[in-house]
């Protein structure tokens, strides 16, 4: 299993957290990998740990002001990028723009959905991985896997109708190693979560329990 952990802007120490990945990727056959903000790229992918980014955009060198260019992304040591997510949500031409921007990057790339029909839709456009997350869930803690499984099943049937090379990660509200064991009985090959460890007294803990089934 595939465990992504988006930090996105919880005020967490970036760095502790990527340790404790780190640490702890070490200690599990599963893959852990660790999405800060941008700006912390860079230091977190200094530990070590495998860093992702939360966004990129669609664009190329010049003149694009305030904007987050995929070979920068990976000059600061990211290997994967994050695209549409539920909380940076873009129109298809620009996730279709971003794709193809992180692919020129060589950055691997999951691409966000709310729903089964979304996946089908960003398998279509070639992503590595597309990540069901009901937006509802986000942050809850009741794990998508308990509350709804068709979502996880149903969007893993989507995405193998329209490219079986497309893997599935799911998320929102996973936070136990019982909800990734579901997430991953369900069908799915991975697991993006969030608050569960960048809100945890202790992520490394966390992350340890997280992984302890697999
Ligand atoms: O948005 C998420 C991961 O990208 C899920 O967030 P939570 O794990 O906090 O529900």
């Amino acid at each position: 299993m595939f465990v992504l952990v988006n930090l996105k802007t919880y005020p967490c120490d970036p760095v502790a957290v990527a340790e404790a990945v780190r640490d702890v990727d070490e200690s599990t056959d599963a893959r852990l990998a660790v999405a800060p903000q941008a700006a912390d790229l860079a230091r977190v992918a200094e530990t070590g740990v495998e860093t992702w980014a939360q966004h990129v955009d669609p664009i190329e060198h010049g003149s694009n002001t305030g904007h987050t260019l995929a070979e920068s992304v990976a000059d600061a040591g990211a290997v994967g990028t994050l695209i549409n997510h539920s909380e940076k949500r873009l129109k298809l031409a620009d996730i279709d723009g971003s794709v193809r921007a992180a692919e020129r990057a060589g950055l691997e790339t999951v691409v966000c959905a709310n729903n089964p029909e979304q996946i089908g839709a960003a398998a279509a456009l070639g992503p590595d991985a597309v990540a069901v997350e009901p937006p509802e869930l986000i942050g809850t803690g009741t794990p998508v896997s308990q509350a709804d499984p068709d979502i996880v099943e149903d969007a893993v049937e989507a995405a193998d109708n329209v490219d079986s090379e497309v893997s599935v990660l799911c998320g929102a509200g996973i936070s136990t190693g019982d909800d990734v064991v579901a997430a991953g009985d369900l069908g799915a090959e991975g697991v993006l979560l969030a608050s569960g460890v960048a809100k945890a007294d202790d992520p490394q803990a966390a992350l340890e329990d997280l992984v302890d089934p697999l």
